[in-house]
């Protein structure tokens, strides 16, 4: 896994434009109301983007699409300057629960998978699999299986499978959402630790607002759909590592609460264009 010093890895530095979304639209078929309505937004290399809004306007849909796994009835998108055709090794994805996780195969086995796929030979093969487990903290219970394993570590193994691709690219669709809340913020400050330690770029996805503050560089806030927007982007001004509670935090959190509110509030196809970035 490649490291990098986070004080390098500013978007300024890095520069916009690595994964583009632009003006997408979508609809499950012809003339059906479209879910997404002219969606626009830029994520730099080595960026944390958190998309935040309400259940069902269109968040996993926007993930979906970067991923590869489907396809915007209008507009384009681009991975690192190309278009993006369908999945690839360069974007991994998380989804949340664990039902992805091979119940045939220990943790180990779990996360060498996608290696043994990609035909990576031992000793490489072992020795990313191991500073995977590691960066998880699972360096021992590598040999449980999944129905031996909690929720929480479940999540890790699916954090270390993505690490072990070395793919840049982390999208992460509320990963933590099945989580209690204590498990939740534990894995919140282990993914934030990981991502500085990394230079991967994570789309993330929640709706929950602490989760948005404690991780995200920036967090989009959607509107309700059916033809959700994008109807703001914040920047997040918490320096790292973040912590709960104190006034700034609590600031914020007020300042995105109303911006949510808004954003919910918004009449679909009727209240004109909102922010796009
Ligand atoms: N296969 C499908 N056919 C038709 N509509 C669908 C299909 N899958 C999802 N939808 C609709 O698309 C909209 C967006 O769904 P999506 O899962 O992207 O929302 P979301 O913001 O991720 O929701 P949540 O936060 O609840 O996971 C919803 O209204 C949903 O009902």
């Amino acid at each position: 896994m490649t490291t990098t010093d986070a004080t390098t890895r500013h978007p300024a530095v890095n520069g916009a434009g690595y994964v583009t979304i632009e003006d997408i639209s979508f609809a499950y078929a012809a003339g059906a109301p479209r879910i997404l309505a002219d969606v626009s937004l830029s994520l730099s290399r080595g960026e944390f983007f958190v998309l935040l809004g309400p259940s069902g306007c269109g968040k996993t849909t926007v993930l979906n699409q970067v991923a590869g796994f489907e396809f915007p009835t209008e507009g384009r998108m681009t991975v690192a300057g190309r278009p993006v055709t369908g999945p690839g090794p360069d974007r991994a994805v998380i989804f949340q629960g664990d039902d992805s996780l091979l119940g045939w195969l220990n943790v180990y086995g779990n996360v060498e998978f996608g290696l043994r796929v990609l035909g990576v030979k031992n000793p490489e093969r072992q020795q990313r699999v191991r500073a995977a487990l590691e960066m998880v903290e699972l360096g021992g219970q590598a040999k449980k299986y999944p129905h031996e394993l909690s929720g929480g570590m479940k999540q890790r193994v699916q954090i270390a499978r993505a690490l072990v691709t070395d793919a840049p690219i982390l999208l992460m669709d509320e990963p933590f959402g099945a989580l209690d809340a204590q498990t939740r913020t534990t894995l919140q400050d282990e993914l934030a630790r990981i991502w500085a330690a990394t230079d991967r770029t994570v789309l993330f996805i929640t709706h929950d607002i602490s989760e948005a503050m404690i991780l995200g560089d920036r967090i989009g806030i959607m509107t309700s759909g059916p033809e959700a927007r994008l109807h703001d982007v914040i920047e997040n001004p918490l320096p790292r590592p973040r912590e709960r509670g104190g006034p700034d935090f609590g600031a914020l959190y007020q300042d995105l609460e109303r911006t949510v509110t808004a954003a919910k509030a918004r009449r679909p196809g009727l209240d004109g264009e909102v922010g796009t970035r």
